[in-house]
């Protein structure tokens, strides 16, 4: 299958780097330890990438939920692995790969919500904004258009996730 590129690695690499510094600057007053929650599997690109720009203390958790089949959300959120430290009081970033129905995200900030966070907000490399996803993020890389993209973590069907740029199928 053809691969267009979207956003070339160059692209990424200086967005995510102007990413970090936003997120640098939100947090600087307020704390100087955050714990950033990985959405395995697409985010993991994005989340080692993002997180080196990022100038303050990172804790890490990893949370692996999927509900894909091919380019079309099933609208089941499946759980495949949770956070496994608290995260109570504490100053929490979601990262995402990609913002589509917003169905995941919700999801997932409904159960995060319940632990009590002292602050919960999201970045996600990408957004669908003709989608209308349900829910927002703070911290969002690009807005791209309704086409189903792969690469840099994103997959068809498992597939295409190391392409180092993100592409999209024709
Ligand atoms: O906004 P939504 O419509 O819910 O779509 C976004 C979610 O879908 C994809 O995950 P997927 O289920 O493909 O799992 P994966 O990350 O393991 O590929 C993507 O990585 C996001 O987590
Ligand atoms: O456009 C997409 N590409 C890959 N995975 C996705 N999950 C939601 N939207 C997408
Ligand atoms: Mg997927």
């Amino acid at each position: 299958m053809d691969l267009k590129v979207l956003i070339d690695q160059e692209k990424l690499k200086n967005r995510i780097k102007e990413l970090g510094a936003e997120i640098t600057n939100y947090y600087k007053e307020k704390t100087d330890t955050i714990h950033a929650v990985c959405v395995l599997k697409g985010a993991i690109h994005f989340f080692t990438d993002l997180v080196e720009n990022i100038d303050l203390n990172v804790e890490y958790s990893f949370i692996h939920v999927s509900s894909y089949s091919g380019m079309e959300s099933t609208g089941r959120i499946r759980v495949k692995s949770w956070i496994d430290e608290p995260i109570e009081s504490k100053y929490v970033l979601v990262v995402e790969d990609i913002l589509d129905t917003g169905q995941t995200l919700s999801y997932i900030l409904g159960y995060l919500n319940r632990y009590n966070p002292k602050d919960l907000k999201v970045a996600t490399l990408l957004k669908k904004p003709s989608k209308k996803p349900i829910v927002s993020a703070d911290f969002i890389g690009f807005d791209i258009e309704d086409k189903f993209v792969v690469g840099y973590g994103l997959d068809f069907d498992e597939k295409y996730r190391n392409i180092p740029y993100i592409g999209y199928m024709e």
